[in-house]
């Protein structure tokens, strides 16, 4: 059985009196891409931003990579935090930094490490995210949105995570360029081994790229499972986005494409 890497148990968050989530439990497994699917507004980026740490809970309790994320000490959070990785929607650059400067940003915290070593592994991630050899030495403001996301990413594989958090990776991208990140996932779970914690309302996306679904409905976690047995499931919001026009579209593109090879 695989190991569960993330397990959240009894989280409750709530801003004022508005609660978002309320009794929610959730265990990710080592090596999975766990699709996080939802109406808008049923808290995935919160959910995303509580288990990376970012934003303590009301409730509950949070383990990622056997560390108690809002229990442990200073110590144990540094090293969880340099086996992790976090990429937000607009891939959250720091504009007055190069691409290259942005990735070296994380590679900061590994002691000992020369400056050509740092630019070096930098410039790797930055091509393993599949960004042209140039794109190092170019500032955020010069990138395509696609290309930011790229960068953000090539941020996050820093320092070959074990987990990535990637928050709506496609939203805003042409179809190729889309498919293009999809395949990228894939792939980089598939070489990486890497367990990918991935919000998207991309059903397209979730087709390509996940083994697993979570849906996000009543404050909780409703349903997980394979994203075929999603069309099992007796929720009307759960029927209607994985049996309506969009995903049956996505369904044929992913028998097509898998035709093909
Ligand atoms: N810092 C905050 N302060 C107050 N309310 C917040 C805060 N962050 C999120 N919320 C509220 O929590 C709820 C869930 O937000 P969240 O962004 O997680 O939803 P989501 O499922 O990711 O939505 P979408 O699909 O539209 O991106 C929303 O009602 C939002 O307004």
């Amino acid at each position: 059985m695989a190991e569960t890497v993330i397990e959240v148990r009894g989280l409750r968050n709530q801003f004022g009196t508005h609660v978002v989530h309320d009794g929610l439990d959730l265990d990710v497994y080592r090596g999975e891409v766990l699709g996080v699917v939802g109406g808008s507004g049923t808290g995935k980026s919160v959910l995303l931003r509580t288990i990376a740490g970012l934003q303590a809970p009301a409730a509950g309790e949070v383990r990622m990579l056997g560390t108690d994320v809002y229990r442990a000490r200073e110590a144990e959070l540094q090293t969880l935090s340099e086996r992790v990785g976090v990429m937000f929607q607009d891939g959250a650059l720091f504009s007055s930094l190069s691409v290259v400067e942005n990735v070296e940003v994380p590679l900061r915290a590994i002691p000992d490490l020369t400056a050509e070593t740092r630019e070096a592994l930098a410039r790797l991630k930055i091509s393993l995210s599949g960004l042209p050899w140039n794109a190092g030495d170019k500032y955020p403001a010069e990138l395509s949105g696609g290309m930011r996301k790229r960068a953000g990413l090539a941020r996050a594989l820093a320092l070959d995570p074990e987990v990535v958090f990637l928050d709506e990776p496609t939203a805003g991208l042409d179809p190729i360029g889309a498919a293009a990140f999809d395949d990228l996932i894939r792939s980089l779970s598939r070489t990486m081994g890497l367990t990918v914690f991935l919000v998207t309302h991309d059903l397209d996306t979730l087709y390509a790229t996940c083994d697993r679904i979570a849906v996000l409905a009543e404050k909780r976690v409703l349903v997980t499972g394979t994203i075929d047995s999603m069309l099992d499931v007796d929720h009307p919001w759960v029927q209607e986005y994985f049996r309506g026009p969009r995903a049956r579209a996505a369904r044929d593109a992913i028998a097509a494409h898998s035709a093909r090879e």
